[in-house]
């Protein structure tokens, strides 16, 4: 009995041991992928190789990627646009993990070539400049909630924490925009009706489904989710197979209650709006025959990618302009000079108008870009120009934004906010390929004009009503966030609102 005991512990110890050697030997001669191509490289360590943003303590994956630019820059920037213009047809992917069981994760963002294709054709619709001229008014319609809670801010003397306020405001626009009627009636009332137990006035409720939901997709991970995620990144073929999600489970079945909440009333009812969902739903019925899964699915994914990024923008903008007196008292009479001439009415025409607000948006998004670091994936062998590198069908391309937007190559004193560096004059002599907070190519930000438009009204919401300036409360540096994958601060913008 004990010797065949002690034949068992054997084996299992031969086991282990192998299949420790066989790791050992596989990660070591992952490591020298570089080296075995003559490539420079950073020496990968043991367990992470380059990356340790998923460990607690990690390193932001932007201020990984701009590391990796800082010392291989001299390899040139060139081959930015090859990847993501020219030669895209071999890069069509991004190689975000998606899994079939977990129908979330197949959205627009993670679909790979010929799906992402036919995705990004039907939903191309969404933006046409008709339809942004529509959405103006609903986000002008949620403005006013953020008037509100400004005011009493500012009455008050509190500190406005500027995150979670901008994250209210666009996330109510998103919310409205995807489920919720364009015109005022309807919308009012739904606003906070809770219709399909969804509350999307995030002002009045802030903890409303949505907006818990929202928070919770970008910064709430428990130990299983940050473990999913791991998996998903480090090993998505043996995850696909386990079914490994990376969308936090009751956030998935948060959209798929709602959105399914949502389509059988207004099937049931025969409900026509003019927003996301009902463009969604007529694919849904028509030829193209979308199903419930990917119409969910592509919904959570203008929610997740419509509301953050736009909020971080919005916060950082402030940041900065609460720092420069200057530039803010210029911002306010660029408003002031051009609301006047709209009857003092902010418009989709007196938005544009602002030529200086542009600019300051834009170089807060050079500064802070919400996407720090743009993937692709080859699709087909490539060979590099002018060199002899064949980049391999499966191999991960990191395009380090962060990076790019910090250099002082390009950008003479990178860490100073100047909105002057994109004035016509300054923009027609950058140089292609260095400024980058939306992509380029054809898999570029679909929304672009969405959040740029959500931000501006947002920012002249606050400074044609305030004069704004940094609350000692707020701890700097603001530090980057290791723990998420868009470029999220370790502390809180704090801001004081003076009535001007
Ligand atoms: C300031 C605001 C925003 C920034 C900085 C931003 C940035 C980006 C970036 C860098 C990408 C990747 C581009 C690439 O790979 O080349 C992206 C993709 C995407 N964004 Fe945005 N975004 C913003 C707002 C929005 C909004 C408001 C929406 C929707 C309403 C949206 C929807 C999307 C979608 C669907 C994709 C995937 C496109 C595809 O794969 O075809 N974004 N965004």
């Amino acid at each position: 009995m004990s010797a065949l005991f002690q034949d068992y512990l054997s084996g299992i110890l031969l086991v282990v041991v192998t299949s420790l050697l066989v790791t050992w030997a596989y990660v070591r001669y992952s490591y020298g992928y570089w080296k075995r191509r003559n490539v420079p490289y950073l020496e990968p360590k043991f367990p992470f190789g380059n990356s340790n943003s998923l460990i607690p303590k990690g390193i932001a994956i932007g201020v990984i990627s701009k590391e990796f630019y800082n010392r291989f820059k001299s390899m040139g920037y060139e081959m930015i646009g090859d990847i993501m213009v020219k030669d895209f047809q071999s890069f069509t992917d991004r190689g975000i993990y998606q899994c079939e069981s977990d129908p979330i994760s197949v959205n627009i963002f993670a679909q790979p070539g010929a799906e992402w294709r036919a995705a990004r054709t039907k939903l191309t619709t969404v933006f046409t400049s008709a339809k942004m001229k529509a959405m103006f008014l609903l986000m002008l319609e949620c403005s006013e909630g953020l008037k509100e809670a400004l005011e009493k801010f500012a009455q008050e003397k509190t500190d406005v924490d500027m995150l979670e306020v901008a994250g209210c405001f666009t996330t109510d626009v998103i919310g409205l925009y995807i489920c919720f009627s364009l015109t005022k009636r309807l919308t009012k009332q739904f606003v906070g009706s809770c219709a399909f137990g969804i509350s999307c006035n995030s002002f009045k409720h802030p903890d409303a489904e949505f907006r818990r939901m929202g928070r919770k997709i970008f910064t709430e991970f428990n130990f299983m989710d940050r473990l999913n995620l791991f998996l998903s990144i480090y090993a998505p073929n043996f995850s696909q197979k386990i079914g490994v999600r990376n969308i936090q489970k009751d956030v998935s079945k948060f959209f798929f209650r709602t959105v399914k909440d949502t389509v059988d009333y207004r099937e049931k009812n025969n409900v026509q709006r003019n927003d996301l969902l009902q463009l969604l739903i007529d694919m849904k019925n028509s030829e193209v025959q979308m199903s419930m899964n990917e119409l969910t699915a592509q919904v959570f994914l203008f929610f997740a990618a419509g509301f953050e990024t736009s909020s971080s923008t919005t916060t950082l903008a402030l940041f900065e302009i609460s720092q420069r007196p200057e530039i803010q008292e210029k911002l306010r009479k660029e408003m002031r000079d051009v609301l006047s001439k709209h009857n003092g009415q902010i418009t989709y025409d007196a938005i544009a108008e602002m030529k200086y607000l542009a600019q300051a948006v834009d170089e807060t998004l050079r500064l802070w870009p919400p996407v720090s670091t743009i993937t692709r994936v080859c699709t087909q062998d490539y060979q590099l120009k002018d060199t002899d590198l064949t980049v391999e069908k499966g191999l991960f391309v990191l395009i380090p934004v962060l990076g790019l937007h910090h250099d002082p190559e390009y950008w003479p004193d990178p860490t100073r906010f100047d909105p002057d560096r994109f004035s016509d004059e300054n923009k027609e002599s950058r140089k292609p390929f260095t400024y980058l907070p939306f992509g380029e190519g054809p898999r570029n930000c679909i929304g672009l004009r969405f959040g740029l438009l959500q931000t501006k009204i947002a920012l002249v919401t606050v400074l044609s009503r305030y004069k704004v300036t940094l609350s000692p409360k707020t701890v700097l540096p603001l530090g980057a966030d290791p723990q998420t994958f868009v470029l999220q601060n370790l502390n809180r913008v704090y801001l004081n609102l003076e009535q001007v």
